[in-house]
C-alpha cells in the first residue's frame, strides 16, 4: 500500500519516557477520532488535539508509493543529521493516527533501513508486531484496544476517565500529560499534584513547546 505523510522532520522527542532523544518524526495524515477540520472539532471523539494532520503538504511530506520509498526517504533524512555519526537511527511514527497506515511491510522496511521504531497511538487499533516502543495515549469516548505497551501517556484531565481504570494494564510506565489549551496552567498544577499523590504516575511535559522546537 502507499502511505500519506503529512510531514517528516528531525527534532527531539518532547514527551514521555523518551523525552530529549534525537528522533526523526514521521507524521502520518488522517485520524479515526477527528477529521482534523476545525469546524468538526466540537463533534469529534477527540476534541483537544494540538496537531494539524490534514494533507501531505508539510516539510518532508507527500505520498510514498511503497514501504521502501518511505523508509529510504526517512533514512536519507536521518543521514543528513549530525546524529547519523553516532547512535541508532530512531523514528517516531505519529499523526494523526499512525496505526491506520503503519503496517508489517513498512515496519520491516524501516528495520531494514536501520531504524528503531517508536509509535504514538491513541490505542484504538492493535499495534502490529515488531514496533520497538509503543506509547498509547487513550482517548475518552473511544474503545481502548491496545492495552499493553512501553508507556501509557494519559492526557489529563479527561473526564470521565479515572486513573484506577488504567493502573492494572500491562504498560511499563505511566505518565500524566497536562492537556494543552485554555486550561493548561490549571491542568499542569493538577498533574503535579496527582503525580505527587500517586507516584505510579509520572509527569510528562510537552518540552518541545517550552523550548520552541517542532
Ligand atoms: C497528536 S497525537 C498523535 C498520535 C495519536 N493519534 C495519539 O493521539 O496518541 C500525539 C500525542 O499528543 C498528545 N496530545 C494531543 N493533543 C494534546 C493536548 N492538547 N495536550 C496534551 N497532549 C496532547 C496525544 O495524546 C498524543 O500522546
Ligand atoms: N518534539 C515533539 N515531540 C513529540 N512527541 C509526540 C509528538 C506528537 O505530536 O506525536 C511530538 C511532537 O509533535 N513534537
Ligand atoms: S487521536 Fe491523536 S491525532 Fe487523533 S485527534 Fe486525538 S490527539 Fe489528534
Ligand atoms: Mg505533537
Amino acid at each position: 500500500m502507499s502511505y500519506a505523510v503529512k510531514e517528516m522532520f528531525y527534532t527531539l522527542q518532547g514527551e514521555g519516557a523518551q523525552a530529549g532523544r534525537a528522533s526523526l518524526f514521521c507524521r502520518f495524515a488522517g485520524c479515526n477520532l477527528w477529521t482534523g477540520r476545525e469546524q468538526d472539532r466540537h463533534k469529534a471523539i477527540c476534541q483537544f488535539c494540538d496537531t494539524d494532520f490534514i494533507g501531505m503538504d508539510g516539510p518532508g511530506g507527500g505520498r510514498c508509493a511503497t514501504p521502501k520509498d518511505l523508509a529510504q526517504q526517512a533514512r536519507r533524512m536521518w543521514d543528513q543529521t549530525a546524529a547519523s555519526q553516532s547512535g541508532k537511527p530512531y523514528i517516531v511514527c505519529t499523526g494523526g493516527e499512525p496505526l491506520l497506515q503503519l503496517d508489517a511491510p513498512l515496519i520491516a522496511a524501516l528495520h531494514e533501513a536501520g531504524f528503531e521504531i517508536a509509535v504514538e497511538t491513541n490505542g484504538t487499533i492493535a499495534a502490529p508486531d515488531g514496533i520497538d516502543w509503543i506509547c498509547v495515549s487513550p482517548k475518552a469516548g473511544s474503545e481502548l484496544v491496545q492495552t499493553r505497551g512501553n508507556e501509557l501517556k494519559l492526557v489529563w484531565p479527561q473526564p470521565p476517565f479515572s486513573l484506577e481504570q488504567f493502573e492494572p494494564l500491562a504498560f511499563d510506565k505511566f505518565y500524566l500529560q497536562p492537556m494543552d489549551g485554555p486550561d493548561v496552567i490549571a491542568n499542569t498544577q493538577l498533574c503535579v499534584k496527582t503525580s505527587m499523590a500517586r507516584p505510579q504516575w509520572r509527569l510528562s511535559l510537552q518540552t518541545h513547546k517550552m523550548i520552541g522546537i517542532a
